[in-house]
């Protein structure tokens, strides 16, 4: 068991940018990295091999895509696959983010066909959910949640290299905001209940801030961050890192000390 802890940059960075942010990675995993912990960056589509070479191939960081598709090629304007993302460099791929169900008409659906495609091509599913503020104040948030992740992990065998990120619309984002520790433990005890056996981590995404990280993955069931603003900044994720690393090594938690890629 590790602590999965990474970040979206969403559509932010140019090639430059994203290079120097991961040459810092690259420069802090060489200082003795991070223990207990498996870091993940997810670039735009656009930056992912030069993330990927400024890592270098010894890397502990995983490299992820923001979306693939679900079929291997074809005439589907401006998508990317993930035979695509793969030969990119990217071993992990994140599905179902709420701006992309919200603003790009990702279903249930689409994200179980896109799953299913990720984890035939032995990449890791970074599966996203999360209810709105109107389904939270209406009392059904656990059962929303819970329907999403039944539907995207449709078909989907135990074992198969799947993440869970509980992120409720509410808390994402600079319209965000912060939840409380009982509001995230009330969903991710839920899907830690249900779904241990077949995802390989449970994380939070929303609002996450280097003030509020170490109280977050000790909330029953969660097993990771995954972060937006308070990571597009090196130093931020680094900071993050390293409290995520404190965290994995206090007793009563057992980790791995070096992970795979
Ligand atoms: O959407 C997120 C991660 O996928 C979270 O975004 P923020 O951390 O900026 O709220």
């Amino acid at each position: 068991m590790v602590l999965w802890v990474g970040t979206s940059w969403k559509m932010n960075k140019t090639r430059a940018e994203a290079v120097s942010f991961a040459t810092r990675l690259r420069d802090a995993a060489a200082a003795g990295g991070w223990p207990g912990v498996q870091p993940f960056v997810v670039p735009s589509a656009t930056a992912i091999s030069v993330v990927r070479d400024a890592l270098g191939p010894d890397s502990p960081v995983v490299v992820g895509a923001q979306n693939a598709h679900w079929e291997d090629a074809g005439a589907w304007t401006g998508e990317v696959s993930v035979p695509q993302v793969a030969d990119a460099g990217a071993t992990l791929v994140e599905i179902g983010h709420s701006e992309r169900r919200e603003h790009f008409g990702e279903t249930d659906r689409t994200v179980n066909r896109k799953v299913r495609a990720t984890l035939r091509h032995g990449l890791t599913a970074l599966v996203c959910v999360g209810e709105s503020a109107e389904v939270r104040t209406a009392g059904g948030a656990r059962q929303h949640v819970l329907s999403q992740v039944a539907a995207a992990l449709d078909r989907v065998p135990a074992g198969s290299g799947v993440l869970l990120a509980y992120e409720p619309v509410w808390a994402i984002g600079d319209r965000g905001r912060e939840p409380t520790v009982d509001e995230v433990a009330e969903i991710t005890e839920a899907l830690d209940a249900e779904y241990s056996g077949v995802a390989s981590g449970l994380l939070y995404g929303g609002s996450v801030t280097t003030a509020n990280a170490r109280d977050l993955l000790h909330t029953r069931g969660v097993t990771g961050l995954f972060v937006g603003r308070s990571a597009w900044n090196v130093d931020g994720y680094l900071h993050l890192l390293r409290i995520a690393t404190d965290v994995a090594q206090e007793a009563g938690r057992v980790f791995a000390t070096k992970v795979p890629r």
